[in-house]
């Protein structure tokens, strides 16, 4: 299995909504983890956050994402973080209570372990008095949904070791995450400085009666929220000073900071009638969905927001979605080629699952998903081959150049899919596949995908002849599938006999 995490344990203390993020993500990069939570109902919650988390990843990406890590939940503290690699902090935001569990922490968790706090604004430094291996503490600041937000703001205290930073950063690298170090510490740090102006402002517009808590959202959401999850703000100001770019925004724009346009630093009484107002308008908003239920769409949304950066600036990606594609390059990188059990028989190259996305208005997956699947049993068997990243990068591929899919049965929501592939024929620069695709514990065959493949070089956009090595793989598969019988729909065309 894909394993790229340079530690396999990890401990969370507090399994909230910070704290079971953090569970989900690192169990979803393969990593063990130990949880200590006193509350009562901690494992339903924790396990909701990761079947919701499982779904998302199920959206986001088709890589070879490690074997699930083990989930533990532990009945002491001590016993949690007892041979862990990092202990991520994500108790309730109070000093008092932090300070009590990272003295826990520090006296239980082994010497080499790092210490994270999910702390939201307190200061390393600050959280840091008291302990005994204050050098592995830092702030590891987290956004929620941990499992699919990848940024972490690292930030170290007065007493944190450099190697800590570095080794932090190397772990959420290593699992997909971006760590970005912040300079220098200051309270709430930088996104909870700028959530915060925001928030502020937010609350004065309800008090207010400027609008309420659905024209606000809809103010972000339609407009500058958009801009944000792809530009930030500095380089979409840049934009927004037009041809001279920065310099005439600052000129442009500079004196209006002197005008009344915000409260500042004035902080709203949040009195009860307040609480009352945004409770009720929050409720009227949320339209009878649950937490849970909103927490599906907000993922769903993130995925295809994740997903489409993926594809952009011509498909080299941008922003979270570079960071994406490079986490995917490095999972296919680091996936083993299949082995197949019996060279004789058609090729057992993928096992997936039915995921909620992948079912249309007739209740049963839809059509596109039957090509993603069969797409990736023939990435399976490029990989079986030979033709994996390294190869591309050289500058030769495969690509599909003609596709005939037939449906033959439904498959439901959750149903195991599996795969094989049969070489019917091969040359120097063609290879032409019989893909089947079988559903259920019954492996009742719903598919079929006759594919013909040519290999190219990748810069001319030109078909040429396989490598050597590649072509002896292939042969050698291609010989061994001689015998088998000629698959029933192989070399149909639209509307002839089934
Ligand atoms: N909710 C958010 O949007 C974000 C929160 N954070 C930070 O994450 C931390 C946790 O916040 P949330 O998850 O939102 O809070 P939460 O209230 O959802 O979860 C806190 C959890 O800690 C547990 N807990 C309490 N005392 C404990 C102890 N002594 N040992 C172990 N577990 C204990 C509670 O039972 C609860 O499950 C805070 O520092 C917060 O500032 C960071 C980023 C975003
Ligand atoms: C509200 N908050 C301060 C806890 C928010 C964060 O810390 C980050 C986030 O996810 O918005």
């Amino acid at each position: 299995m894909t394993m790229l995490a340079p530690i396999s344990r990890a401990a969370c203390i507090g399994g909230g909504v910070i704290g079971g993020g953090w569970i989900a993500r690192f169990l979803l990069a393969g990593i063990d983890v130990s949880v200590f939570d006193p509350h009562p109902e901690a494992e339903r919650i924790v396990g909701e956050v990761i079947a919701n988390a499982e779904r998302a990843y199920g959206l986001l990406t088709q890589a070879p994402l490690p074997a699930r890590g083990q989930l533990v939940f532990c009945a002491s503290l001590a016993e949690a973080v007892k041979g862990a690699e990092w202990v991520q902090e994500s108790v309730p935001e109070r000093l008092d209570l932090k300070h009590r569990v990272l003295a826990e922490i520090d006296a239980a968790a082994p010497a080499t372990a790092l210490i994270g706090s999910s702390t939201s604004g307190l200061k390393p430094s600050d959280l840091q008095q008291g302990l005994s291996h204050p050098g592995r503490l830092f702030v590891a600041h987290p956004y929620n949904p941990v499992y699919l937000l990848p940024l972490v703001e690292i930030v170290g205290g007065a007493a944190t070791a450099p190697a800590t930073i570095e080794r932090a950063k190397a772990v959420l690298d290593a699992i997909g995450m971006k760590g970005v170090v912040i300079a220098r510490e200051i309270e709430a740090f930088v996104g909870d400085r700028l959530l915060e102006a925001l928030w502020r402002e937010a609350l004065w517009l309800i008090k207010d009666d400027i609008c309420d808590v659905e024209t606000l959202d809809d103010v972000i959401r339609y407009s500058f929220g958009l801009r944000w999850a792809q530009m930030g703000l500095f380089q979409t100001y840049r934009i927004a000073g037009g041809e001279a770019g920065m310099r005439h925004f600052l000129a442009q724009f500079g004196p209006c900071l002197q005008w009344p346009w915000t409260k500042l630093t004035d902080v709203v009484n949040l009195d009860e009638a307040l609480v009352e107002k945004i409770g009720a308008q929050s409720d009227a908003q949320a339209a009878g969905l649950s937490i849970r239920e909103l927490e599906r769409i907000r993922d769903e949304n993130l995925v295809g927001i994740v997903q489409a950066l993926k594809a952009g600036r011509g498909g080299e990606g941008w922003g979270a979605g570079a960071l994406l594609a490079d986490f995917e390059r490095r999972l296919l990188a680091g996936a083993p080629a299949p082995a197949p059990a019996d060279p004789t028989a058609p090729l057992a190259l993928v096992e997936t699952r039915v995921s909620p996305a992948w079912i249309d208005y007739n209740g049963h997956m839809t059509e596109h998903r039957y090509l993603q699947v069969f797409g990736d049993t023939t990435d399976a068997l490029l990989r079986l081959i030979g033709v994996d990243l390294a190869y591309v990068e050289g500058g030769h591929s495969y690509y599909t150049v003609e596709t005939h899919l037939r449906h033959l049965d439904e498959a439901r929501l959750g149903e195991e899919l599996r795969t094989t592939c049969q070489i019917l024929s091969v040359d120097e620069k063609r290879l032409h596949l019989f893909h089947r695709m079988f559903a259920g514990a019954d492996r009742r065959e719903i598919a079929t995908a006759e594919q013909m493949l040519l290999h190219v070089d990748v810069a001319k956009g030109r078909a040429m002849p396989a490598t050597d090595a590649v072509l002896a793989r292939l042969r050698g598969l291609a010989a061994a599938h001689a015998s088998l019988p000629a698959p029933a729909g192989a070399g149909r065309s639209v509307g002839g006999s089934r």
